[in-house]
């Protein structure tokens, strides 16, 4: 059942387990523990219900669930230093299915290195990638997409679930832009028929979780069918702000605000933070569980000092680089286009608003016959965490914003690093717990990683060098890109670095702040079974705990930590 208010919740001292945050990782383990009917849950999630929100609903709206909205925490990052200053968006969702019930709906689980690579650094292996199969699938079911084209050879249903909450399809809508992407491909830049196989390198068709043309969240796929359970209660508008050890020995207690009273709840097993990778640490901070000397220098009493707290930040930079095209739409069509498109959704769940953004993807490694990529590997050396894992991203979009831009107007190409090593930091900005955390990415502190995105722009400038691709755009959108077009093929580091520093924004997958280390490791912040090091009744299960970011969109991987930590949660009660 979901409480709208908190002071309808039943009781505040019997539950099993609380759950901080109703977001991707919190509703799978919410709804996952209480397959037991023994087991009582109550979810506080600090934002509204998903239920009946056209904007959350519907994939082409996607756009519309950015900053300024109430599904939104609409956090901003410091100023980043090695990017003249900028501050870039940190967004999150604030509704239940939190991120998932606002993000871009891709679906890519990374590579295997990257999943190995987490069992290595973490001395367990239940990570393995091999050994994590078992759980991509059981979240997951592959299902046809609403315009029941073929889609042999668009993705291997070997390596799919079919019988899991979460639905994932490939794009039920076709785009000029799909004939466009695929006609390019060819030894440099080859075919990929699922780009889930563990090697993910190549272009490939987007699997997106949506399902009978609407979004498929975390709150749709783990919640909505188990509201009836009477041992899952979700209270809405809760905002967590501490956690505490009501007897002194193990954490027990959540203090949340509803309709600004503060309200204590007792958990009789543990304590589940999942606040994602900017309000877990937080809340941690807090409470007192962090840098005993940052904790001092805030006047907020230290519980344990647990310094990797709000650490190892870790974002995948992304560049969007904006082409003018030979598709020009007017404003009229355009709202004519988009009214249509709207009624059609509503009539039968088809047609253009069923896409999430894009219907190809491209995964590839940096160019090693280049001098530069030769002098880079020399420096720094590998920096995939192996041979079949991509260096960068290429992700081709028409620039649609749905009201003023409707179909090929404008083209964007993403270029993205995704095996950055600068490492970021979620801090506290005040002691006041109602305040926003300090949020740096840090971006390009490691200098390995602007050489990367050098060759992911210049990867996706060799992608549109081909005469269709010219026909197609006609002009670089900004000075800085065209400055970097006139170079192409040889664009001076001093033309491509003022471009990247100048634009270089998020890829939305920020993860990392509380990271998984080896049991008994005296760095990071929890056990690879989820503890908190040193704090007993308390546990982290959201995407913080990633040592590394996969090579891919978050959402995959944090469905799969979801699903093992509440194995793990079953099989220790
Ligand atoms: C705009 C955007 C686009 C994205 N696009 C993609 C994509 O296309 N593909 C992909 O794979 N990944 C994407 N991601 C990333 C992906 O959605 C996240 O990695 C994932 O949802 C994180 O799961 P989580 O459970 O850690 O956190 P979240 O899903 O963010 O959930 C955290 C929840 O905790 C709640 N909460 C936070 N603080 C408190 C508090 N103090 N008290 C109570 N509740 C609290 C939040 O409101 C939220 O509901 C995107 C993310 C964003 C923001």
């Amino acid at each position: 059942k979901i409480y709208e208010n908190a002071s309808d919740i039943p009781s505040l001292d019997s539950y099993g387990y609380v759950i901080v945050g109703g977001g991707l990782t919190g509703s799978v383990v919410a709804s996952r523990l209480t397959e037991n009917s023994n087991t009582t849950v109550l979810v506080l999630e600090a934002g509204v219900s998903h239920q009946g929100v056209e904007i959350i609903e519907v994939p082409g709206l996607q756009s519309f669930t950015g900053p300024g909205t109430i599904y939104n925490w609409n956090y901003t990052s410091v100023p980043q230093v090695h990017l003249l200053n900028n501050t870039i968006p940190a967004p999150r969702g604030h509704v239940l299915g939190g991120s998932s019930s606002i993000n871009g709906m891709w679906y890519t689980r990374g590579s295997s290195a990257d999943y190995d690579r987490w069992a290595n650094v973490t001395g367990d292996q239940g990570w393995l990638w091999d050994e994590l199969q078992s759980y991509f699938k059981k979240s997951e079911s592959l299902v046809a997409p609403v315009d029941g084209h073929n889609t042999t050879g668009q993705y291997d249903p070997a390596l799919h679930g079919t019988q899991g909450p979460l639905q994932v399809t490939v794009g039920g809508f076709s785009q000029s832009l799909d004939q466009l992407v695929m006609g390019r491909l060819d030894q440099d830049f080859p075919f990929i028929e699922d780009y889930d196989n563990g090697e993910p390198i190549g272009f490939g068709w987007t699997q997106t979780t949506i399902g009978n043309g609407s979004r498929s969240s975390a709150a749709t796929a783990y919640l909505d069918d188990y509201l009836n359970r009477t041992n899952l209660d979700v209270a809405v508008n809760s905002l967590a702000i501490r956690i505490f050890a009501s007897n002194g020995s193990r954490i027990d207690t959540v203090t949340f605000t509803a309709n600004g009273l503060p309200i204590n709840v007792t958990a009789r097993v543990e304590v589940l933070l999942a606040a994602g990778v900017f309000n877990t640490p937080h809340i941690l901070l807090n409470s007192g569980i962090g840098d005993a000397s940052e904790l001092s220098a805030m006047n907020i009493p230290v519980v344990h000092n647990l310094p990797s707290v709000g650490k190892n930040l870790t974002e995948q930079p992304a560049i969007s680089s904006l082409w003018n095209t030979s598709n020009p739409v007017s404003a009229a069509q355009a709202e004519v286009d988009y009214e249509n498109a709207i009624a059609q959704w509503n009539s039968n769940r088809t047609g253009r608003m069923v896409l999430a953004i894009s219907n190809t993807v491209g995964f590839a490694r940096m160019n090693v016959s280049s001098p530069e990529v030769q002098a880079l590997v020399e420096e720094y050396g590998e920096l995939a965490p192996g041979p079949a894992s991509p260096h960068f991203e290429l992700l081709p979009t028409n620039a649609f914003d749905a009201e003023t831009n409707f179909e090929n107007a404008q083209f964007i190409f993403d270029s993205v690093n995704l095996v950055p090593y600068s490492r970021g930091s979620v801090t506290l900005n005040s002691a006041n717990p109602l305040g926003p955390p300090l949020i740096d990415y840090n971006f390009y502190s490691a200098p390995q990683d602007i050489l990367v995105m050098r060759q992911a722009v210049l990867g996706a400038l060799s992608f549109i060098s081909t005469p269709d691709w010219q026909d197609f755009l006609t002009a670089p959108a900004s000075s800085l890109l065209a400055a970097v077009v006139d170079e192409y093929p040889n664009v001076s580091n001093a033309t491509m670095d003022a471009y990247i520093r100048a634009t270089t924004s998020i890829s939305f997958h920020a993860v990392g702040s509380c990271s998984m280390s080896p049991a008994g490791a005296d760095w990071g912040v929890v056990d690879p079974d989820f503890h908190v090091k040193g704090v007993a009744g308390l546990r982290v299960i959201d995407t913080s705990i990633m040592p590394f970011a996969p090579a891919g969109h978050s959402q995959a991987a944090a469905y799969v930590i979801a699903e093992r930590a509440a194995d793990i949660i079953k099989g220790s009660t």
